[in-house]
């Protein structure tokens, strides 16, 4: 595509317009001949240092926000190159999903899409989701190793999806991929919010920057004429509500203070629940088979969006009774032969385990016993509020490691031991899992937080092979065998 086909015509010299740009991508490491480098700002760099690089890999074309003298290359530069590329990258990749809806919160965004994803296959439509699972299509999923991937590699999924006749996408929209402008140029018609709690503190400065990025969704990328879904049981909800009205949103408030839809009750039963709910004044009643009541409001979230977008309710109430669980969201693994359950969670944040540990007790007549630790390079300040909050709710903690990444792990369980000093302290997470597996008794239940879905243990920037749910299995299985 030549630069006066991405560009605006007063961005460019008048002789570049025909300069031929083949991709596009924010890391120099990426640069193939022909390709436009973005040198953007980061966290630890800018990618102003990778320019040579950059230029001896073949780069056509710089973006940037400072001049740079002496290339004989087109240099565009401009104060928010982030947006600015996100805007070409949306000209590069021109077609989307018809309707994009954009999930944003601090918990509950993958359960969300996933859950929509499943209402909108069962009435039809061609539908994806987009987010920490990567992108899932029917059974099929591609990893994508960001919730909300940079802006050319999201376009370039927004595109291939859509040339392969996909209509509907639910994607996740993170803080950081709002705040970096890695969703700009997509055409969102719906935004949704879930909750916002304590999370990311070492990215954003402070928690009013943390809900401002997320306010972003819909102060900016929901299209003029969207509609918002908003969860209003908290504070910030209801100043998200307020935001999407102010932006003359069409605004559908949900939860459990919702007008729209109001959540009336939620009874837990040995494997499902049973929920009643209003939908614009008319009741329903239903069993879904899935534990926890987070999983309820995610799933009535999803409900919320699709009987929006006209899906009809029989079919969403059918889709919600058969509902499948998302993977290592309150996943059961196995059970010991006394059916004590042992079940793998994503639960990150101290609001996540909170409400993880609360869901299990109505299922567990003995013991909670809970394995989970926290990540390294994340938010330091959530460690010991996740270690108090397992002591005040779970009868047994074994705390471990869980992607120590380039901090010392040892450090990391003691800040989260501050808040739970009578717990266990076991290093190595395939040992803790054993641990918590072997003190499974009739009635008790095993949580294994932290890593969920996740396929690997993030050590000094190697990932170890590593699975929640595989360990599990094999220590199910080793106490099965000492049983014989
Ligand atoms: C905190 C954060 O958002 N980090 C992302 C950010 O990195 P950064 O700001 O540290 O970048 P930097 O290292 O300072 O480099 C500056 C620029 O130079 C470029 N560069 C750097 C090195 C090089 O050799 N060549 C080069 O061109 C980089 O691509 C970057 O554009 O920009 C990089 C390029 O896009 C991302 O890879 C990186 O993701 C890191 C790996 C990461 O861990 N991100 C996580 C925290 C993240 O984004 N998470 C969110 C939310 C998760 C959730 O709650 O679900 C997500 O959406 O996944
Ligand atoms: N609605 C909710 N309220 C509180 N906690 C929740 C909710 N939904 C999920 N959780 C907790 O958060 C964990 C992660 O859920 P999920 O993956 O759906 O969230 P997410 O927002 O996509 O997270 P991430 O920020 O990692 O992308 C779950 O395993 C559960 O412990
Ligand atoms: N999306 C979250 C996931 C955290 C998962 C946990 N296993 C960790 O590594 O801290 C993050 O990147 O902060
Ligand atoms: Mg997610």
């Amino acid at each position: 595509m030549k630069l006066s086909e991405l560009m605006p015509e007063d961005a460019f010299a008048p002789e570049d317009g025909a300069v031929e740009v083949r991709g596009l991508t924010l890391d120099s490491r990426r640069v193939e001949p022909g390709f436009l480098f973005a040198a953007l700002p980061g966290v630890k760099t800018h990618g102003r240092d990778f320019i040579p690089q950059a230029v001896a890999q073949g780069a056509a074309v710089i973006l940037t926000d400072i001049a740079v003298e002496g290339l004989d290359i087109p240099v565009l530069v401009t104060d928010e190159p982030a947006a600015v590329l996100a805007e070409l990258a949306a000209r590069f990749y021109p077609r989307q999903p018809e309707h994009v809806v954009a999930v944003t919160g601090t918990n509950g965004k993958s359960s969300t899409v996933e859950f929509l994803r499943q209402v909108w296959s069962a009435a039809g439509r061609d539908a994806a989701c987009l987010g920490t699972l990567g992108v899932t299509r029917g059974t099929a999923r591609e990893v994508t190793g960001y919730t909300t991937p940079d802006a050319v590699a999201l376009h370039r999924a927004l595109d291939a999806l859509a040339s392969d006749g996909v209509t509907h996408l639910a994607m996740e929209a993170s803080s950081h991929g709002l705040k970096q402008h890695r969703m700009d140029g997509v055409a969102v018609s719906v935004g949704a919010f879930t909750n916002l709690t304590q999370d990311h503190l070492d990215y954003h400065p402070d928690f009013a920057d943390y809900f401002v990025s997320k306010e972003l969704l819909f102060s900016e990328r929901v299209a003029e004429g969207g509609r918002a879904v908003v969860n209003v049981d908290s504070e910030w909800g209801r100043r998200m509500a307020e935001t999407a009205r102010q932006r003359g949103l069409d605004t559908v408030t949900i939860g459990w203070r919702g007008e729209d839809l109001s959540i009336r009750e939620i009874t837990p039963r040995p494997a499902s629940q049973d929920v009643s709910f209003a939908w614009k004044g008319a009741e329903h009643s239903l069993e879904i088979p899935l534990v926890g009541e987070f999983q309820i409001l995610n799933a009535l979230c999803a409900a919320a969006i699709a009987l929006g977008d006209g899906v009809e309710t029989e079919t969403v109430l059918a889709t919600l009774r058969q509902l499948e669980g998302v993977p290592g969201r309150l996943e059961k693994v196995g059970e010991t032969r006394e059916a004590a359950p042992v079940l793998v969670d994503y639960a990150h944040t101290p609001d996540g385990l909170d409400k993880l540990l609360r869901a299990a007790r109505p299922h567990t007549q003995g013991r909670v016993i809970v394995v989970f630790g926290c990540g390294g390079d994340r938010d330091p300040s959530k460690r010991q509020k996740m270690g108090a909050i397992a002591a005040s709710q779970a009868d047994h903690i074994i705390v471990t490691d869980d992607n120590p990444r380039s901090e010392d792990p040892a450090a990391i369980r003691a800040a989260v031991l501050k808040g739970c000093p009578e717990a266990e302290e076991i290093a190595d997470r395939s040992a803790a899992i054993r641990r918590g597996v072997s003190m499974l008794g009739e009635g008790d239940c095993l949580l294994i937080a932290g890593k969920g879905h996740e396929t690997g243990q993030i050590v000094n920037g190697t990932t170890l092979p590593f699975d929640d749910r595989e360990e599990a299995r094999k220590a199910l299985g080793e106490r099965e065998a000492a049983h014989v």
